[in-house]
């Protein structure tokens, strides 16, 4: 059987088998066997299915973060991509007319940001359909993913779009789960958890790290709705959490009130590229998903200069960070630095060092030895 064949299997099992008491531990042996079988795909090494060893795309990263669109074949992502960022990416009604990864680039807020436009890709993708691989590779390495549907086709490609991406280890606007796991030299597996589990039972725990030979290990659970999936990406380890925007494209096709239903799902923004109709809506999330932080520089005894901000991403966005996105060598002659706006504590600037926070718009003055 191929790894593919063998993953069938076990979902068909899987479906048949009734969650309860009696059941539960071999429905979490399953469910740890299936994530081992997915691992095999991924892996590049794989032999199975087509597609599979085809050379991967090359992008090379420019600007602060990059957003990639996923989607089926002649949903719109191609006129997206072209409008927004001047560059040609060939756009027509037959469907696979993207057949590599094309990157421009839009400046937004004074930040630089990729835009990656991918091929369309067919259900089955993650098990190696088309170059559907390829796609989802790149997506998983973009700071946000814009999915890309077409309003006048079934919204169920939702769903079977993301789980696309979650068979290659893609969570979209999820968090990472509040679970640990360690491996010690004895004791069997103890289980603790500091919040009452609604989603997970110790049997189904214990079938799983059995199945990942932990015989010996302490699971901690910190999440109420906390599922065995979410135990199973803390085990594999090799998981990606990014944000994704839903954008439901071609509403110029649409009456107001199916439009007025599209507004309900949650993620999501409705747009026309051809018409350019609600694009801003979209930019605007981009820009609140990428979760990018400006900072203006302000010189001595001058005005902070406003049209070019310095761009950090949140998380890594401290005095220091900003220094070293400016030139290494400020650090070493770094003193102090005076910061107004947000992060700081006086509406008149607060004096702070190099591990001070910044915040969205902050202004900055750098003080040297
Ligand atoms: N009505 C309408 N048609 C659109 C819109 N956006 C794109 N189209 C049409 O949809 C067709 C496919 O557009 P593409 O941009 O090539 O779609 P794609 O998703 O890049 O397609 P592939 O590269 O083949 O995956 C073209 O005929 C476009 O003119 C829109 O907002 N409204
Ligand atoms: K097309
Ligand atoms: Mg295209």
């Amino acid at each position: 059987m191929t790894t593919v064949q063998k993953i069938k299997a076990i979902e068909d099992e899987m479906s048949k088998t009734q969650k309860n008491k009696a059941t539960s531990y071999h429905l979490g042996q399953l469910k740890a066997k299936l994530a081992k079988l997915r691992r095999e795909l991924i892996e590049p090494r794989s032999g199975s299915g087509g597609g599979a060893n085809l050379p991967a795309f090359e992008v090379a990263k420019t600007g602060m973060a990059s957003v990639g669109f996923v989607g089926f074949p002649s949903v719109g992502k191609s006129t997206l991509m072209s409008k927004l960022t001047g560059i040609h990416s060939e756009a027509a009604a037959y469907e696979f007319t993207t057949l590599t990864a094309i990157a421009g680039e839009i400046n937004y807020n004074g930040a630089k940001i990729q835009i990656v436009d991918l091929p369309g890709i067919i259900e089955g993708a993650k098990d190696g359909k088309g170059r559907g691989k390829q796609v989802i590779a790149v997506a998983r390495t973009c700071n946000l993913i814009f999915i890309v549907l077409d309003v006048l086709k079934p919204l169920n490609d939702l769903s079977i779009l993301t789980n696309e991406l979650e068979g290659f280890g893609i969570r979209l606007n999820k968090k990472p789960p509040n679970i640990t796991v360690k491996r010690r030299e004895k004791g069997g597996v103890q289980i603790t958890n500091t919040v009452p589990l609604t989603n997970l039972d110790q049997d189904e725990i214990r079938a799983v790290m059995s199945e990942y030979k932990l015989s010996s290990a302490s699971v901690a659970i910190h999440q109420p709705e906390a599922t065995l999936e979410d135990l199973i990406d803390v085990i594999e380890g090799n998981r990606v959490y990014i944000p994704a925007i839903f954008v439901l494209n071609k509403i110029d096709a649409i009456s107001i009130e199916e439009l007025d239903l599209l507004y309900k799902i949650p993620h999501s923004v409705p747009i026309s590229s051809t018409m350019w109709l609600n694009v801003d809506e979209l930019t605007e999330r981009m820009w609140e998903d990428l979760n990018l932080v400006r900072i203006y520089t302000r010189p001595k005894g001058k005005l902070p200069d406003y049209t070019a901000p310095v761009v950090l991403r949140r998380g890594k966005c401290s005095v220091e960070d900003f220094c070293n996105s400016i030139h290494k060598e400020i650090t070493k002659q770094f003193k102090h630095a005076i910061v107004w706006g947000a992060s700081a504590k006086h509406i008149r600037g607060q004096k702070v060092g190099l591990e001070h926070i910044l915040e969205d718009e902050d202004v900055i003055c750098i003080y040297k030895k």
